[in-house]
């Protein structure tokens, strides 16, 4: 049995290949850049108006109007000394321009334009370069692409992206009582819903699964069904079958396929029998059968790897500290990471600690971290993970 600590260093301190690949701007959503990028042009590539008004040459109150530009046009006007030209949101302004004054400022009589207040020099002017010089670094290796980072990409020109790319995930599920939603189910039996816990868990991260089996509680069957698994993927993620029990064939099996064990039992509530294996490039997290044992493992220790695997620095969701609404003693004899609430800057601990209680997990928010045996008053500081 390992503390929590020692099993999250175990997995930080896996040596990691990492693998890059083009991908379209489209699809690059939450991948970390493989390589540098430089500015191939200065961006704004030219002088440009920041408002819909007149462009002005030289500081005055009335000017003579020459003409328009407007945004996507390439003709060139040129001003001379108190003219002005017509001119719109992002249209190239004429070189000779001192500043842009917005059209409500303004009034028109015949070809003459007349200010309500005296321009300012470079008003309105969105400078060419003042966002990005040519040639500097627009963002380091191992940037995560968000929606304005794909922005600034395609105002580059940039179609596709050289990125980490992202693991494979096969899911396996295990137990004789499981029984896919919507078909018919005798007494013992119930639905299996962990998987769905997985998938939609790796969905809310930008992963997504590959393919995902379900296994009856079978020493064979688990065996050849983790061989299956193993051919098309990076990451294996099991749920159940872990513990001692006597249909728990899980650890045996992955032994048989060749996978390493790593660790095997975190003292921690929940998900005390968590598993995690290598087997050269690939890992094995084999998650409690417990629906909030596997979610909560999940969230705490499968995330960090595969956010790794992508090539992300940092990785796992943050912890932030939460006053505690209310006293709360953790008496369940291991370190726990509770299902809780966070509203209005305050943490709640929920009823329904227990490892097969996911309804409290999916009403709340975050996962309070309690320390064995450690009593709070209301108002002291809890570490909690967000999780939606
Ligand atoms: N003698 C001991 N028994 C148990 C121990 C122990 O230390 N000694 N540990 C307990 C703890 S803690 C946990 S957590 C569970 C984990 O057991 P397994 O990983 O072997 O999981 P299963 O036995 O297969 O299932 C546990 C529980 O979860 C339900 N389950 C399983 N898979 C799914 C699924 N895909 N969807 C929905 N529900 C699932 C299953 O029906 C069981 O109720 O072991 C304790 N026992
Ligand atoms: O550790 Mo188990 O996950 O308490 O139920």
């Amino acid at each position: 049995m390992v503390s929590i600590e020692e099993a999250l260093r175990i997995i930080e301190d896996q040596k990691i290949d990492l693998e890059s690949e083009l991908k379209p701007l489209e699809e690059a959503l939450g991948y970390a850049l493989a390589t540098n990028t430089a500015a191939p042009f200065d961006v704004p590539e030219f002088d440009n108006s920041a408002m819909d008004g007149y462009a002005l040459c030289g500081l005055y109150q009335e000017y003579q109007l020459v003409g328009e530009v407007a945004a996507g046009d390439s003709n060139d006007i040129s001003l001379k000394d108190g003219e002005a030209v017509r001119i719109f949101t992002g249209a190239r302004v004429p070189k000779e321009a001192t500043a842009v004054m917005m059209q409500e400022k303004t009034s028109v009589k015949e070809n003459t334009l007349f200010l309500d207040e005296m321009p300012k020099a470079g008003q309105n002017i969105r400078k060419k370069g003042g966002q990005l010089i040519q040639g500097r670094e627009v963002f380091e290796q191992g940037h995560i692409l968000n929606p304005p980072s794909l922005a600034l990409m395609g105002s580059l020109g940039m179609e596709k992206l050289e990125v980490v790319s992202k693991p494979t995930i096969n899911i396996i599920s295990t137990g004789n009582e499981l029984v896919k939603p919507g078909q018919p189910k005798t007494e013992g039996q119930i639905y299996e819903s962990n998987s769905y816990a997985i998938s939609g868990a790796l969905q809310q991260f930008g992963f997504q699964h590959h393919k995902k089996t379900q296994i009856k509680d079978d020493f064979e069957a688990t065996k050849a069904g983790i061989k299956t698994a193993l051919d098309s993927c990076d990451v294996l993620i099991i749920s159940g079958g872990i513990s001692v029990g006597d249909y728990d064939f899980v650890k045996q099996s992955l032994e048989e396929n060749g996978v390493n064990e790593l660790f095997y039992k975190v003292f921690q509530k929940p998900g005390k029998p968590l598993y995690f294996g290598r087997k050269e490039n690939q890992f094995v997290f084999a998650l409690p059968g417990n629906p909030a044992s596997s979610l909560t493992c999940f969230y705490v220790y499968v995330l960090q790897l595969l956010q790794r695997l992508s090539g992300y620095e940092n990785v796992g969701l943050t912890t932030y500290q939460f006053p505690i609404k209310h006293a709360y003693k953790n008496t369940f004899g291991r370190p726990s990471f509770l299902k809780a609430a966070v509203i209005d800057g305050q943490v709640e601990v929920l009823d329904g600690q227990g490892s097969s209680m996911i309804q409290s997990m999916a009403k709340g928010n975050a996962l309070a971290f309690v320390d064995d045996g450690e009593a709070l008053n209301e108002g002291d500081l809890v570490r909690c993970k967000l999780i939606s």
